[in-house]
């Protein structure tokens, strides 16, 4: 059976969203003109800006410094929490994986995007690729990812569960 979409494509949405989504393209190009990498994002509560984000991966010597993640942070900063429930996430192109895991954590209320994958991909970008490798088995990836087991691994989640405090995220 196939399900409704709960949301109908942002083409048909009001002009509000190319707002910002225009917003992000300009922080991306901006960023390319200032010798960064070609990504912009916003974070957007109620129709106001709460950060911007702009890639710094080469800056920053960071390889997770891309645009949604920096935007993520600086918004969880402004807000004083680490959720942004309530919030959307405008980004210039369709979050990478670690992107969009950053924004599902961060439980983000919505996500749009206006370049998309391929895109990224003509643009040298690997984003493309990462997704495609998530949907290949671990055992064919070039680089080994796999489980070791150790007694004793579960002691961190026994001492969290343990915590009566804990503070849920
Ligand atoms: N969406 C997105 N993809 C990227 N690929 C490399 N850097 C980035 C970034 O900052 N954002």
């Amino acid at each position: 059976m196939s399900h409704p979409l709960k949301h109908e494509p942002l083409k048909h949405e009001p002009l509000e969203h190319e707002g910002f989504l225009q917003q992000a393209v300009d922080l991306a190009a901006a960023n390319v003109a200032a010798g960064g990498g070609p990504f912009g994002a916003l974070v957007v509560r109620d129709g106001e800006v709460l950060a911007t984000g702009q890639n710094r991966v080469t800056r920053d010597l960071d390889p997770t410094a891309h645009a949604e993640v920096v935007a993520i942070r600086a918004a969880c900063r402004e807000v004083g929490d680490f959720s942004l429930a309530g919030c959307v996430l405008y980004s210039s192109c369709e979050p990478c994986p670690l992107c969009l895991a950053s924004a599902l954590w961060a439980r983000v209320d919505r996500v749009a995007y206006a370049a998309d994958r391929d895109d990224a991909a003509r643009g040298g970008f690997d984003d493309r690729a990462f997704y495609d490798l998530f949907d290949t088995p671990r055992e064919r990836w070039a680089t080994p990812v796999s489980g070791v087991s150790l007694a004793g691994s579960f002691a961190p989640f026994d001492a969290w569960l343990a915590k009566a405090d804990r503070t849920h995220y």
